[in-house]
């Protein structure tokens, strides 16, 4: 028989509890052991979700108090010295790592935490040491995990990162030289012990995940594969069966190193169904084929038809026993569940599914394969119908949409002057000083921000009330940056639940949701908007805040959008229509928006792109190129509406420069801020490598964490970027928005940003 396979369950629970508990827990609210009992809870909740639907192949170790990745480092013994040497706890431990510690006299930093893939999920970066030894865990998560689930009366498949993709996705600590992925031989043991310790306690096969197979790998990387996966193939039956799983790619290019002693091999056919020939033929003879057919990065419906047809075509030339059903990465990307969107309209609410209905589509699809589509008949007719009347509904389309596009002509994407006429234009009507100092667009959204928003969204208060209280947040804002001296305002973002969702809510073409909740890293959550049809603007989105804003300061305010590929990237696209298309509607809707703003008055607008870096495709070539070139026109197309004297900023905040910088200076934005502060300004170089004339505020500290960085610390960081930069293109800003931080550590921490800034400008003006 066909098996249905699930690779991981979103683990914030139907209410985001996990979110909830983890804070109460930092907020010294509730006990630790409170907070266990929580994870422990919704493990079984999730387990039996999966088992109601009729989900055969359940994963445990999928679930993490903060990020899957993280509880690698722990249970492999890579805990970094500066987190063991204060005594903490392990769980405190842990989220040290993940969050930083500052209490009680102890202050750590938090360890660098990075996008997973092409995802908005965050993953924490194993950080390495010269000569680094690993040790197993006592008690292993992944053992725990699996015995817990037993007890519970459900078999599960323990997830674990495999050694190769655990190493590759890791660095070297600050200071070190080592290469992670030369530590394999010293990391191989761990993974034997705790196999066979999964063995032990019971586990029949184990999903060891290595999607970086579908990278172009460094030689040195790709060749970890072979001896790694000969390794456990030598301990035959002392640990379980391997299901070898890849996914967010093809992985043709590797097939040369795909173990073919493996139990099983995991590869997702939504993204890149045409691989399926070329890996069947590179299985070994006895090796089974698990066929990602369920989308775990988007919430539309599973084209039944469609997923029946591809698991078929496998089980035509492998046979049914060969072939597992299932989902094409882990679930952690979507919502939990739809039965909670008690808002949306029906017609459209029957287009989507979320993790849990995903779950039965699952098992719905090995069902059908397996007893044949009599079995499930009326959930094939439903399931047709459901997508018939998508594909029909005239929600879609919308013809003066398409018309606009059909107008864009080159000169659209075309700032009127070059980048030195424009900057002394700038300069003559900003008449900032060095170094100028700013922040990257929103303050602290406080519990009273989230509370009046919340009595707005449910009619308790009245527009009026709610427009009044955003007011006087601004108000708030305008007076504490004055009081900071910082040089470019900001009005603080207060009227905004989310970056990307706040658009969506005022864009025709999106639809969005109340509950439909996906983990961005740790305990933080976004609510990405979905894009069901054509996008256009019906009015203004940020005018009215921003034109208060600089009503009432005194200094340039900086008006703040989010571009179009972050808009697309962190909603949940259409996938009726290419992307370019979808970023296109977004850019002219946004490009209206930016010469509104200038007409009002503000002279400095950002337009956020933090998600271009994260939307390049996975591997260099042809996709690449064509992603980079229709990305950088509709950022161009949204910002180039504008006169030379309105200052352009943009905004990155993901590293890895690198491969990227020229789509980065293609932009043409007068000023960019990027994140840097965990970096080691190595990632500068490139900029100095490719003598990039414009204005750049490379972050001075991390915002990620409650920890305030000292005056000298911020120095040295503004030292460290003269070495690449030259003084008079250098600004002085954070990481990143102040969104999820609290007002006291933010003012303590702008201060001594502000003084730093101070101190070079004494300096350089001599
Ligand atoms: N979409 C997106 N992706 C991103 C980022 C981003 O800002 N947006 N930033 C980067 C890092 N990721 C981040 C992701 C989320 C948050 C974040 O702060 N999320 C908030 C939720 C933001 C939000 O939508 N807030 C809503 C709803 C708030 C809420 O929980 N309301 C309560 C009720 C009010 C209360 O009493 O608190 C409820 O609904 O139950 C609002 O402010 O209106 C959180 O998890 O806490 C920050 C950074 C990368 N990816
Ligand atoms: N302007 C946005 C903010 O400050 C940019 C955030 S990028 C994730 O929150
Ligand atoms: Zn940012």
């Amino acid at each position: 028989m066909v098996q249905s396979a699930i690779l991981g369950f979103p683990r914030m629970g139907v209410n985001r509890d996990l979110k909830k508990a983890t804070e109460a827990y930092w907020g010294g609210k509730i006990s630790q052991a409170d907070l266990l009992a929580e994870a422990k809870r919704l493990r079984l909740a999730h387990w039996k979700i999966q088992q109601d639907a009729g989900v055969d192949v359940i994963p445990s170790n999928d679930f993490a108090l903060y990020d899957h990745v993280l509880n690698h480092i722990q249970d492999f013994g890579a805990v970094p010295p500066r987190y063991t040497k204060d005594g903490l706890d392990l769980v405190d431990q842990y989220f040290a790592m993940g969050r930083g510690h500052q209490k009680n006299g102890i202050d750590v930093p938090s360890l660098e935490m990075v996008k997973w893939f092409d995802s908005n999920y965050h993953y924490v970066k194993p950080t390495l040491q010269n000569g680094q030894t690993f040790k197993l865990a006592d008690e292993p998560k992944a053992v725990a995990a699996f015995n817990e689930a037993k007890e519970a009366g459900i078999k599960t498949r323990p997830v674990l990162v495999g050694p190769v993709s655990f190493l590759h996705l890791g660095k070297a600590d600050r200071d070190q030289t080592v290469d992670p992925i030369d530590l394999l031989d010293a990391l191989l043991p761990v993974y034997e012990q705790l196999l066979v310790k999964l063995k032990e306690a019971g586990a029949e096969t184990v999903q060891i995940d290595e999607p970086t197979l579908v990278f172009d790998l460094p030689a040195k990387s790709k060749a970890a594969f072979k001896p790694a996966y000969e390794k456990f193939a030598s301990l035959g039956d002392k640990i379980p069966k391997l299901v070898f799983t890849t996914y967010f790619g093809d992985i043709v290019h590797n097939l040369d190193v795909l173990p073919k002693d493996v139990y099983a091999v995991h590869v997702d056919l939504v993204r890149n169904p045409e691989q399926l020939d070329e890996v069947i033929g590179a299985l070994g003879p006895k090796t089974i084929l698990s066929a990602g057919v369920v989308d775990g990065r988007n919430i539309w419906k599973t084209n039944f038809k469609r997923a029946i047809e591809t698991v078929e075509t496998a089980v035509q030339k492998l046979g049914k026993d060969r072939v597992i059903a299932a989902t094409s990465s882990s679930l952690l990307h979507t919502p939990h569940t739809l039965a909670s969107e008690k808002k949306l309209d029906a017609e459209i609410a029957d287009w989507f599914s979320f993790a849990s209905e995903k779950a039965v589509e699952i098992a719905t699809i090995a069902k059908a394969v397996t007893e044949g589509p009599a079995a499930v008949r009326e959930q094939l007719e439903a399931n047709a119908k459901s997508l018939q009347a998508r594909a029909s509904s005239s929600r879609t389309n919308d013809p003066k949409v398409k018309d606009r596009q059909s107008k864009v002509t080159e000169a659209d994407y075309k700032r009127k002057s070059e980048f030195p006429t424009r900057i002394s234009l700038q300069q003559k009507k900003l008449n900032l000083p060095l170094f100028p100092t700013t922040t990257i667009g929103s303050f602290p959204q406080t519990k009273e921000i989230r509370l009046q928003r919340n009595r707005f969204t449910k009619g308790e208060i009245t527009e009026a009330e709610y427009d009044k209280f955003i007011e006087k947040e601004i108000e708030e804002n305008v007076k504490i940056q004055e009081e900071l001296d910082l040089d470019v305002f900001v009005h603080g973002e207060p009227e905004r639940n989310d970056m990307v969702q706040f658009f969506g809510e005022r864009l025709n073409g999106y639809t969005f949701t109340t509950h439909a909740w996906v983990q961005s890293y740790g305990s933080r959550c976004v609510r990405p908007p979905i894009i069901v049809g054509d996008i256009s603007r019906p009015a203004p989105m940020t005018v009215k805040e921003s034109k208060y804003a600089v009503s009432i300061s005194k200094k340039p305010m900086k008006g703040m959008l989010t571009g179009p590929v972050t808009c697309l990237r962190w909603s949940f696209p259409r996938d009726d229509v290419h992307q370019s298309v979808q970023a296109e509607q977004l850019a002219l809707a946004l490009r209206d928006e930016v010469v509104d703003l200038q007409n009002a008055g503000v002279g400095v607008i950002q337009v956020d792109e933090p998600a271009l870096r994260e939307g390049l495709p996975l591997r260099a070539g042809k996709e690449r190129t064509a992603y980079l070139d229709w990305a950088v026109k509709a950022f161009r197309l949204s910002t180039a509406g504008v006169e030379d004297d309105t200052q352009i900023h943009s905004h990155f905040c993901y590293s890895e420069f690198q491969d990227f910088f020229h789509a980065i200076a293609a932009l043409d934005a007068d000023v960019l801020s990027i994140e840097n502060s965990k970096s080691d300004a190595k990632l500068l170089k490139v900029f100095v490598d490719e003598a990039y004339p414009r204005h750049i505020g490379p972050g001075v500290y991390d915002i990620h964490s409650p920890r305030v960085p000292s005056e000298q610390e911020i120095k040295d960081r503004i030292q460290e970027m003269l070495a690449h930069l030259k003084p008079e293109q250098l600004w002085i800003d954070p990481d990143c928005g102040l969104k999820t931080r609290q007002w006291k550590e933010t003012k303590e921490a702008l201060v001594n940003l502000v003084n730093a800034a101070k101190a070079f400008r004494a300096q350089y003006s001599k």
